[in-house]
């Protein structure tokens, strides 16, 4: 059994029906990839996965525990974390009270050392308010806050965007870390390159639909496969 399994998951805002029949799974361990074109659903996806949204039909096993229909609060206490494109950390608050206050109802606990030891740059921002803080800076701190409740999963959503070459090689070196100590990701992102350089998986979702699932040594071997779902 897989560390999380998704069945027949359907998905709607109002009357639009978004996803249709989605299933994934997510063994411990591993980093999944949800590529698509904009507007496909993989921000629902995720939003669905973590009761932001809540799917309408299906299944969401995380480590044995049904989420699906729960409230999100309850599902982050089972040991998911968004983490939100736009990022919602607390500007007034620093940096060292933003981590501590989203540990605060976690069950588990990261260290702060072990998030600083991650993202060195926090250490040094530590008592700079979360809106005096550079992008990249914001986004590490976003990842720091989903870490320090130690989450079984951490869902990314474009963690990369609108950030400079040099912070995105900063972040990959981050999640190749968290990868390699054993940290379940799953990354949406339109940097395809650098998704498919962390990812060992890749669900590819057209129109709602999950259209292909496979390894990302696939993707990187056949561009016709990224040409016909993500036309690039
Ligand atoms: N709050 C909302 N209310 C109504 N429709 C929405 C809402 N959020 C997204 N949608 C619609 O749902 C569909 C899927 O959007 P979603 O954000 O999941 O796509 P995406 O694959 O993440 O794309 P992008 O890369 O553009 O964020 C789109 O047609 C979008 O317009």
């Amino acid at each position: 059994m897989s560390l999380l399994e998704v069945q027949g998951m359907h998905s709607y805002y109002g009357d639009s029906h978004i996803l249709f029949d989605v299933g994934m799974r997510v063994d411990k361990g591993e980093v999944v990839a949800l590529l698509g074109r904009n507007g496909a659903g993989k921000s629902t996806t995720l939003k669905s996965l973590m009761g932001v949204v809540r799917p309408r039909a299906g299944s969401v096993v995380l480590d044995g525990v049904q989420l699906a229909g729960r409230k999100s609060h309850a599902i982050a206490r089972e040991g998911m974390q968004l983490v939100h494109e736009e990022r919602r950390i607390f500007g007034s608050l620093d940096v060292e009270e933003n981590l501590v206050l989203a540990g605060l109802t976690a069950k588990g606990r990261w260290p702060l050392a072990r998030i600083y030891e991650m993202f060195p740059r926090l250490q040094e921002r530590r008592s700079s308010r979360g809106t005096d803080l550079s992008g990249g800076e914001q986004q590490m701190l976003a990842i720091g806050r989903a870490l320090v409740r130690d989450p079984k999963i951490v869902l990314l959503d474009e963690p990369f965007e609108g950030l400079a070459p040099v912070i995105v090689r900063d972040l990959m070196e981050a999640c190749r870390r968290l990868a390699s100590e054993g940290q379940t990701i799953v990354i949406v992102e339109q940097n395809i390159a650098a998704t498919l350089a962390l990812a060992q998986r890749v669900y590819i979702l057209n129109n709602g639909h999950i259209a292909h699932e496979g390894p990302a040594s696939e993707l990187k071997a056949k561009p016709e496969l990224l040409q016909r779902y993500l036309g690039v």
